[in-house]
């Protein structure tokens, strides 16, 4: 791109990830940014930019009256007023996007508020602002206007290094809902369920090892970010009711058998799960048929990982990693296909989670092992309990569509583990980017 094609752009909004993007497209050379915060953080802003070559400007009306290419990068819920407010001052013939996590208010506020002779080419970085953004999905949604528009935004993000993905508004709430949405959903549950049980999983020593660390280093990372972020992508995509109403149904109806003792109907129910999700039958081990290795290697690996003390050998009791086990059975019954997701728009969540998921149902003495353990041990059996009470209490937060009840519940659990976000923050950094390196697996992916 020569730099006089080059075009302008302005960031509405400057949290996390509007910073991320404005120092990123600094960094990859792009001359003109402008961008904005609320007008009361005018001043701190300007003293925050100074010499970085980014230009403060006092709000939203400057911005999109001087830039060709405005990003919103602002809460979900804020998104319909900010583009109310600021949408009349977009230039003309300007392109137009969000960075919002749910996509249906975004669009119905740009169909409402952007004057005619506005363009929208969306966008949506499938990460957070902490992690790199080469090679993670970058979503691009092409609304309104030109073809050639598109390109434009590719240009833009060159240096990102993001794969682009390419979807319609509606594929991208629907895509998001199967993978972000119910696995936080699994993850705030863990959190619910854990603070209720008022312990620090990992200094139990039954929590530590193997696949515990991933549930406790992902439930520490998301209670360490923004429940906004986490509530809009909830309470505001359409298609994320019913994925989340079907995680807790899972959780629920697997619980009931494993206090009535019905070994098996919960093993026909989970083996079938197995195999309409991973495509392994019942009398064998997950194999490599698919040309694809694990996500997850080993178990060492994780270990490395650890909170805590591992567990003397033989001192660890088994499990029912009932999250697991639900996980995949609401996939079953939703028929979600987690690979194919996880190929074209997975984060690194989704990514650990399937990882984790596959870890325990690719063994079939794993999987045994989880079953038996389901209706015969009684020492996880409160944990259990907790847990399928807060999938429940999540799923209800959910179908309120209450963002107070929503940021309550999770505040509540984010307080009780505050005093170990920094460790826990780092380490699942580490985690990520090891897998991502393709640490744990044997090809990576
Ligand atoms: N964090 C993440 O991992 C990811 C987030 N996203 C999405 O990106 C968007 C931003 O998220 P994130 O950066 O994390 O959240 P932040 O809360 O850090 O940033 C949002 C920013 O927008 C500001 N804002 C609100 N209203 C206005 C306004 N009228 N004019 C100018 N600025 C305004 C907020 O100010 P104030 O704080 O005063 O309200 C805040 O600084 C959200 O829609 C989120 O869903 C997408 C990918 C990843
Ligand atoms: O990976 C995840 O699911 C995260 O939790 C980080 C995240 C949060 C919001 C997004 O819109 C995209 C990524």
């Amino acid at each position: 791109m020569t730099e006089k094609a080059q075009p302008v752009v302005g960031i509405i909004g400057m949290g996390d990830m509007g910073r991320m993007y404005a120092k990123r497209l600094k960094a990859g050379g792009h001359k003109t940014i402008y961008v904005c915060d609320k007008p009361d953080s005018y001043e701190t802003l300007k003293v925050e930019l100074e010499g970085t070559g980014i230009t403060p400007l006092r709000d939203g009306h400057a911005v999109s009256r001087l830039s060709d290419f405005i990003i919103y990068s602002v809460e979900a819920a804020a998104i319909s007023a900010v583009v109310r407010e600021y949408g009349p001052s977009t230039k003309v013939g300007a392109v137009v996007a969000g960075q919002t996590s749910v996509k249906a208010p975004e669009k119905e506020a740009f169909d409402k508020w952007l004057p005619e002779d506005v363009n929208v080419v969306s966008v949506h970085s499938l990460h957070g602002p902490s992690v790199t953004t080469e090679g993670q999905p970058l979503i691009i949604i092409h609304y309104r206007g030109p073809e050639e528009n598109v390109r434009m935004v590719e240009d833009v993000f060159r240096s990102f290094k993001s794969r682009y993905v390419y979807l319609s508004y509606e594929e991208h709430d629907m895509v998001t809902a199967n993978t972000q949405a119910v696995t936080h959903a699994a993850f705030l549950t863990m959190g619910t369920a854990w603070r209720n049980s008022a312990s620090y999983p990992w200094e139990t020593t039954r929590y530590v090892s193997g696949i515990e660390v991933i549930k406790v280093n992902i439930t520490l990372r998301i209670y360490a970010a923004k429940w906004h972020v986490y509530a809009g992508l909830a309470l505001l995509n359409p298609s994320a009711q019913t994925q989340i109403q079907q995680y807790s149904r899972s959780v629920t109806e697997l619980f009931k058998l494993m206090v009535e003792n019905s070994e098996l109907e919960l093993s026909e129910r989970v083996w079938n799960a197995r195999e309409k999700v991973f495509g392994w039958k019942r009398d064998e081990d997950g194999g490599k048929e698919e040309g694809r290795a694990p996500i997850l290697l080993k178990e060492d690996f994780l270990d490395q990982f650890s909170l805590g003390q591992k567990p003397a050998e033989g001192r660890e009791s088994p499990n029912s990693h009932l999250s697991l086990l639900a996980m995949v059975d609401c996939w079953a019954r939703l028929g979600i296909r987690p690979y194919e997701h996880l190929a074209v728009a997975g984060t690194p969540v989704f990514m650990l989670w399937i990882g984790v998921a596959e870890y325990l149902f690719r063994s079939k003495a794993l999987i045994s092992s989880a079953i038996s353990a389901a209706v015969s041990d009684r020492v996880h059996r409160p944990d259990d309990v907790e847990f399928v009470v807060g999938a429940r209490g999540w799923s209800e937060c959910v179908s309120f569509g209450n963002f107070d009840l929503y940021q309550r519940r999770f505040e509540e659990v984010a307080n009780f583990f505050a005093p170990r976000f920094e460790e826990a923050t780092k380490l699942g950094g580490r985690m990520i980017k090891a897998i991502q390196d393709g640490q744990a697996g044997a090809t990576g992916r």
